[in-house]
């Protein structure tokens, strides 16, 4: 595990705003973390990157502790958090150059990062004239400039529009398939990350509600039988006496729980030959945005 979290808590005051948080997060992995408005995220953020002191719990970060091993771990770590800290009067590339001299990092690697994050073409436009996109992916260039193996991002897609949305997700795919980063990235929106993300943790007050692989997550998600009849009331009323379980009934739908081909083709002979008429039946997947809402809308 890149990194491993155990009975990490923390006050804000009498506010427990994290609570024992057992994250696993593995190596080559992108870790979707995710939660509604202060869930904890950004808390939990700051402490993994030591911007918070550890009040309850261990940290431990390439299998090493936190605690005794913060700047061998940090200087390993690239972050990005709330808004990049960007020179709006320098261009790109100056941005970059004034931190790779801060760091002593190689100057070849600026021309690397912009090309890395498609910024070449605007290197030597202002920052301040940067599209909200480009200014998070100069931040990502930023970060990246140390050649981290992990990557902590804090609502990196935040305010961006799907094009940009789309840009970020297809340059942290790129990091994790060609340049074996791991990269941890919060989000408040499933739909925004669950097209990249690899594994998930669901977090909401404070708790990990949920963790595993993106996988994992779907499997959750049962499928139904939905029909679509023209008096879905009477349909369901058939389908109960005739001990169907249906767990929605709406103006236009009922849901059965699916269980076999064979149950769907019961459930239309049954309503065809009771005078209802179906106007479509199938087998329905709840979505990830429902499952995520039904899970942190549950604690
Ligand atoms: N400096 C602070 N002092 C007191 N309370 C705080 C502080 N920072 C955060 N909190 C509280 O801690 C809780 C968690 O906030 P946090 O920022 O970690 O959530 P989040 O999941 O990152 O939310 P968001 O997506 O809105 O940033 C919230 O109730 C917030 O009000």
């Amino acid at each position: 595990m890149v990194i491993r979290t155990e009975g990490l808590s923390f006050n804000f005051g009498d506010q427990q705003v994290v609570k024992s948080l057992a994250l696993q997060v593995p190596e080559g992995s992108i870790y979707g973390f995710l939660g509604p408005n202060g869930a904890g995220k950004t808390t939990t953020i700051k402490l993994l990157l030591n911007l918070l002191q550890t009040q309850e719990g261990s940290i431990r970060i390439f299998d090493k502790d936190l605690r005794t091993n913060r700047i061998s771990i940090l200087s390993q770590i690239g972050s990005l958090i709330e808004q990049p800290a960007i020179y709006q009067h320098l261009s790109g590339r100056e941005n970059l150059l004034n931190r790779a001299l801060l760091l002593q990092v190689p100057i070849k690697r600026v021309d690397e990062m912009l090309a890395l994050v498609q910024l070449t073409n605007a290197a030597d436009k202002k920052a301040g004239q940067y599209s909200l996109g480009m200014k998070q992916r100069l931040g990502i260039a930023l970060a990246l400039l140390a050649d981290p193996k992990l990557l902590i991002l804090d609502e990196p897609t935040n305010g961006l529009d799907p094009n940009g949305i789309i840009e970020i997700r297809e340059l942290l795919i790129k990091l994790v398939n060609q340049h074996n980063k791991t990269v941890f990235i919060s989000s408040h929106l499933l739909g925004e990350i669950e097209r990249m993300a690899t594994h998930v943790g669901i977090i909401n007050f404070g708790e990990l509600l949920f963790q595993g692989s993106i996988s994992e997550l779907q499997a959750l998600s049962k499928p139904l039988v939905c029909v679509e009849t023209n008096n879905t009331v009477d349909a369901a009323n058939l389908l109960t006496r005739n001990n169907f379980t249906v767990t929605d009934v709406t103006e236009n739908y009922l849901y059965v729980p699916y269980t076999t081909k064979q149950q769907t083709s019961e459930i239309n002979a049954l309503l065809n030959n009771n005078g209802h008429a179906i106007y479509s039946i199938g087998k329905q997947q709840k979505d990830l945005e429902k499952l995520f809402l039904d899970i942190t809308q549950k604690a």
